[in-house]
């Protein structure tokens, strides 16, 4: 017993030392944005939108992502004491069931989206090694398997050792992504870009899609891509200045939005739409090759190989701390909080390995490919995003927390902006979001089970009306699924 708690005060003292500064955090938003969705850019949008769909959409989430971002940098300073951030803002302003649906959201949303890492680095390796395929099938499953719990182990080990790694891999994949703008910078033939520039000539079961639903089909993707603009406040706790961790947000999304516009553009000045949306992913392997030859496909490759590893290092953090500290806070079971000698918050890790290991062999079973994948873990991550925007624009509306006489005008805008943005974003996520909606329906039983644990009222009047909407919305996705309507694949 003696040993254990001085064990416990020598694991204190390191992490103590853990405090990240600036530029640490930077490269943590960025090595947590930018992981594995823009290798595939090139894919992803020549299969549903023109040159200029692509560049509306583009418009639409740098404005969207920006004012959230904001949003984010204001709630951290305003409410520094909730420190688990995304879902901690939801509860704070909506209370504790859409508080905990948003936590719930957000965790589903970072294990579904490595299961989809897992695909896309296995099918990245399959430019070495051919036999992986896509990345969804059986050697792929297994190669899966023991990459997950290699991470699982290091994690264990300690979170700070796994966030120096990942600074090394951010660095790598931003030197990869630079030289893969130069050299398609370099090949960009105008000719192409501008020849079908709105899609007229692009043909969807006989006829043209129209403008508004190649935007609407590109947010989900452009959406993916920015998951991880919350990361500075989820681990806000680690941050050595307070102050330190709005403007990280800020830096990192403005130089992954330039890259991500870079890279996706340019690369329709590259290949037309059509073949665009053939290349297998991750796509940029494709587009470079046709720029220099067969060694840019490896180029790419490998660089997805590195960023993916490092990413799901980031997110593998992510998914096991935010169930800690909701569970600290109450909202989550509390065996979450469970941490071990090194303070790793194991017991969160096993169970949210645990299933990403049940999942990957449902894929195997399905079939389910990246873009599946990845497409349910942005919806299930819209509604935690719609929720805290509009906690932001709940505090200005009121101006509690606003110092006297503070002007909340820009409050306001931003927190309209943003939360517009989020409803636009649940509508075009479409049959993804009607999917994620199987995923809230157990959140709804885990929450009920722990309010009746904690003796208190199990739900309020108005979160009644919400847990119907789920469920209603959930029987009516199954019945859609089962019809075919809707498929997972
Ligand atoms: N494992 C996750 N939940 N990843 C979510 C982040 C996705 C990231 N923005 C990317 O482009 O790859």
């Amino acid at each position: 017993m003696a040993d254990a708690t001085h064990g416990d005060v020598a694991a204190t003292s390191t992490t103590k030392e853990t405090k990240l500064g600036l530029s640490a955090l930077v490269a943590l938003v960025i090595g947590s944005m930018i992981g594995g969705g823009v290798f595939s850019l090139p894919q992803n949008f020549g299969s549903v939108a023109s040159p200029g769909a692509l560049l509306i959409g583009w418009v639409i989430t740098g404005v969207g992502m920006l004012c959230l971002a904001f949003i984010y940098q204001n709630l951290s300073s305003r409410c520094p004491e909730l420190e688990g951030g995304v879902y901690s803002y939801a509860r704070a302003g909506f209370g504790d069931f859409i508080g905990f649906q948003s936590a719930w959201g957000y965790w589903f949303s970072a294990w579904l989206g490595n299961v989809s890492y897992a695909v896309l680095l296995f099918s990245a390796m399959s430019f070495f090694i051919p036999v992986f395929g896509d990345g969804n099938n059986l050697p792929s499953i297994i190669g899966a398997s023991i990459v997950l719990w290699l991470v699982h182990a290091l994690v264990l080990r300690g979170v700070r050792e796994a966030a120096y790694i990942n600074t090394i891999l951010t660095v790598v994949k931003v030197v990869i992504l630079l030289v893969f703008i130069v050299a398609v910078l370099i090949a960009f033939k105008i000719g192409v870009f501008t020849a079908d520039f709105w899609g007229r000539m692009m043909l969807v079961n006989g006829t043209a899609p129209e403008l508004f639903d190649q935007v609407k089909n590109t947010m989900l993707v452009t959406t993916w891509v920015f998951i991880g603009i919350e990361g500075a406040t989820v681990v806000s706790a680690r941050a050595a200045n307070r102050s330190d961790i709005g403007k990280a947000t800020v830096i990192g999304l403005l130089g992954a939005l330039a890259i991500y516009v870079l890279v996706s553009v340019l690369s329709m000045g590259i290949l037309d739409q059509a073949s665009l949306a053939g290349l297998r992913n991750p796509s940029m392997a494709g587009v470079l090759e046709n720029v220099v030859g067969p060694w840019g496909a490896k180029f790419v490759a490998g660089g997805v190989i590195l960023s993916v590893a490092g990413a799901l290092l980031a997110w593998t953090l992510f998914a096991a701390e935010l169930p800690r500290v909701a569970a600290k806070d109450g909202i989550f079971p509390k065996v979450f909080a469970k941490e071990n000698a090194r303070h790793s918050p194991s017991f969160s890790l096993w169970i949210t390995n645990g299933l990403i290991q049940l999942f990957l062999i449902l894929t195997l079973f399905y079939e389910a490919g990246y873009q599946a994948l990845f497409s349910i873990a942005t919806a299930a991550i819209l509604p935690p995003y719609l929720f805290s925007a509009a906690y932001g624009l709940k505090l200005a509306w009121t101006g509690e927390r606003y110092a006297k006489g503070e002007s909340r005008t820009s409050g306001l805008i931003l927190g309209v902006i943003a939360t517009v943005y989020g409803f636009w974003l649940c509508y075009a996520a479409g049959d993804s979001m009607l999917l994620s909606s199987l995923l809230f329906t157990p959140g709804l039983v885990v929450f009920l089970w722990q309010k009746k644990q904690q003796g208190q009222q199990m739900l309020k009047s108005y979160e009644w009306v919400i847990a119907a909407a789920i469920l209603l919305l959930a029987a009516w996705t199954l019945k859609l699924v089962v019809s075919g309507s809707i498929q997972i694949t």
